[in-house]
């Protein structure tokens, strides 16, 4: 604003007092348009606005509530595919061995999908990722994602999951053994700000990418990301696949619970193979910015004040907070698990596999714990402002019940929050340490 202030205040005389008055003073607009300084003026103000409009930069995320809305991939982005990723993607998508699996990741420069995707790799899978580098958050820590996979020789696609198109020309590419979906519009909060984008990426994207598995040849085994808030509003714990999910308390509850919902129908008319996986605040090393371990850590570090959620009449609000390795463990479980799909030309030939499990750790923290261990992991007071939880979509506890993914799976998590936050904090301090060396952050 203050860059505009000179500008503003050369028009300052001409502005009446009110914009009535403006809209019917001829005498005001016969100003407006033949006053030569004046047009020089209004020139420039519109030129400094339209550069200060494209060349803006996405906001970085820190809680997601200044975030610009997001930029839905369209289909014209196509565009931003080299001309010889078919080429790419076959060489990516080639296995150590000859049992080795053949996995599209989608959402590969998110934080799930680049764990996974990565020790998919290392084992000697043929992996491809896929993703749209939408700007919800800080594009730089997507990009770095990227060039880590690139390392590993994994290539990813820069394409959205709703250009079906480019999917259908990817599985004629290659045979995708599994797919596993991680793509989605996170985050339980910023639903209030951007419910389309909500609708655009976990259920459109979602069918767009059935549609593809389904028309596939072979049809790949599915394993998704679903999420620990489909329990919603359930009061009964720990939370157990077999409890009702059906009082979600956001949007981003409401699109994953749907989600699990068209999972069953391609399930029953096509016979897909789909495993869905309900996430338990997922939280590590390469994480998402917009998750409140993150930017708790970011603000303490910048003495910045953190809100601390509580519930009616002080109660405690907790998470089952699940290290990052422990959910790959869980996701590569998932897909050495998962049966074939049964379809074949769209046309189901028999019934299909289809699971659902829980991937939490078992023991809920309380929001307060947190905060006192990353104090006492970065050695600094944090600013902390305790207040009655907004009704923002959040939820008062999560506490998974993860009998059946330990049966089934073989899932035991290993990591509690503490150990696991000293892995965060150790990555986040070299991350952003390297990049203000560098002089870029
Ligand atoms: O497990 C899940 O299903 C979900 O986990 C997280 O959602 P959430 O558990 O709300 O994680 P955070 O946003 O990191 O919040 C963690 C806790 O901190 C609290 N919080 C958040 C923000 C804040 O300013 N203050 C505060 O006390 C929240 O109420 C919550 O209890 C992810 O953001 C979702 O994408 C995911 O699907």
């Amino acid at each position: 604003m203050t860059q505009l202030k000179p500008i503003l205040s050369h028009l300052d005389p001409i502005i009446p007092s009110s914009t009535g008055k403006f809209k019917s003073s001829p005498y005001a607009f016969h100003r407006l348009r033949f006053h030569p300084r004046l047009t020089l003026w209004s020139f420039l103000f519109l030129f400094f606005l339209l550069i200060f409009f494209f060349c803006s930069p996405p906001a970085a995320s820190s809680g997601g509530n200044k975030r610009r809305s997001l930029t839905n991939t369209s289909h014209s982005e196509r565009a931003r595919l080299s001309p010889n990723w078919p080429a790419k993607a076959r060489n990516s998508a080639r296995t150590q061995s000859k049992s080795g699996f053949t996995v599209l990741v989608t959402g590969a420069a998110g934080f799930v999908g680049t764990h996974v995707a990565v020790a998919l790799k290392n084992r000697g899978d043929g992996v491809v990722g896929l993703d749209n580098f939408n700007n919800y958050y800080e594009s730089g820590l997507k990009k770095a994602r990227k060039s880590l996979l690139e390392r590993q020789g994994v290539y990813i696609i820069e394409a959205d999951i709703n250009d079906g198109d480019l999917l259908s020309k990817l599985f004629e590419v290659v045979h995708f053994t599994h797919v596993m979906h991680l793509a989605a519009q996170a985050g339980v909060r910023y639903a209030m700000q951007n419910p389309s984008s909500y609708i655009h990426s976990n259920v459109n994207g979602f069918v767009s990418l059935l549609e593809a598995c389904k028309n596939a040849n072979p049809q790949p085994s599915i394993v998704w990301a679903s999420s620990s808030s489909v329990y919603g509003l359930n009061s009964k714990v720990p939370f157990s696949e077999k409890d009702r999910t059906d009082q979600p308390a956001s949007l981003y509850a409401a699109t994953k619970k749907a989600g699990e919902e068209i999972a069953h129908t391609y399930n029953h008319i096509y016979g897909l193979s789909i495993t869905g996986l309900r996430f338990f605040t997922v939280y590590g090393p390469w994480g998402r910015p917009d998750m409140a371990y993150y930017f708790f850590t970011k603000d303490i570090l910048r003495g910045k004040e953190i809100k601390i959620f509580e519930g009616a009449d002080h109660a405690t609000v907790a998470r089952d907070f699940t290290y990052i390795d422990d959910v790959v463990k869980g996701c590569l479980a998932a897909l050495d698990t998962a049966k074939k799909s049964t379809g074949s030309g769209g046309k189901k030939r028999g019934a299909a596999q289809l699971r659902i499990y829980n991937l939490g750790n078992t023991s809920p923290v309380p929001v307060g714990k947190l905060v006192s261990i990353l104090e006492k992991l970065l050695k600094v007071k944090a600013r902390k402002k305790v207040l009655a939880m907004p009704r923002n979509g959040d939820v008062l506890f999560t506490h998974a019940n993860i009998s059946l993914a330990r049966k089934e799976l073989g899932y035991k998590p290993t990591t509690d929050l503490e150990t696991g936050l000293k892995k965060f904090v150790k990555w986040y301090l070299s991350y952003y340490g390297a990049k203000k060396k560098s002089s870029s952050w």
